[in-house]
């Protein structure tokens, strides 16, 4: 069985090992697979919708689940947080989502961001390391490294998985 991750970021493909746990005969393929969303969405919404995006085109390159991760930024009253989502897809149609961490963004980033950048990009410039995005990411670096970008979604692909299977079950 192929299971297909919609990216080639070594921050989420450490993160589904949880459905290589659970499909013991599993053969993991990373997909360089299209959000079809904006490089850096600005919305819940949109960044809901690029994983779901990147889980299904997995299984259109010939996996039969999929598995999307996706971080953008969203706005609320007090600024704007950074935030996450993952999603599977499978053959039969079968589609789940799931939002992860959501933190505030220093308004240095929000500045840059509102500017035009990418926050790949402003975390690269902020960090001096222009991998940051692939390691602990935004996530990491503004809770002092109590949480990485992997150990993130690590938590959405648990959710994803237990979705996953407890439909599968009913
Ligand atoms: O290779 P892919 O899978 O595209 O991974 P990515 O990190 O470049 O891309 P995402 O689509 O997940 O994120 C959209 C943009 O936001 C950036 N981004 C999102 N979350 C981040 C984080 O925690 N740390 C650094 N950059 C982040 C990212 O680098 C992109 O510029």
């Amino acid at each position: 069985m192929k299971i297909g991750i919609g990216s080639e970021n070594p921050a989420k493909i450490e993160a589904v090992g949880p459905f290589l746990t659970y499909f013991k005969n599993a053969e993991l393929v990373s997909y360089s697979s299209d959000s079809l969303v904006s490089a850096q969405p600005f919305s819940d919404e949109e960044t809901k919708e690029g994983a779901i995006n990147r889980a299904k085109d997995c299984v259109k390159q010939g996996a039969e689940i999929g598995l999307g991760l996706e971080g953008g930024v969203m706005e609320m009253e007090d600024g704007m947080y950074l935030c996450n989502w993952g999603a599977v897809a499978d053959l039969e149609g079968n589609v789940f989502s799931a939002a992860g961490a959501r933190i505030l963004l220093p308004n240095k980033v929000v500045e840059g961001l509102k500017q035009g950048k990418e926050l790949g990009m402003l975390m690269a410039e902020l960090t001096n390391d222009p991998e940051i995005r692939k390691k602990d990411g935004a996530i990491g670096v503004f809770t002092n490294g109590m949480l990485s970008r992997s150990e993130m979604f690590l938590h959405i692909s648990n959710i994803l998985l237990g979705q996953y299977v407890y439909n599968l079950n009913k």
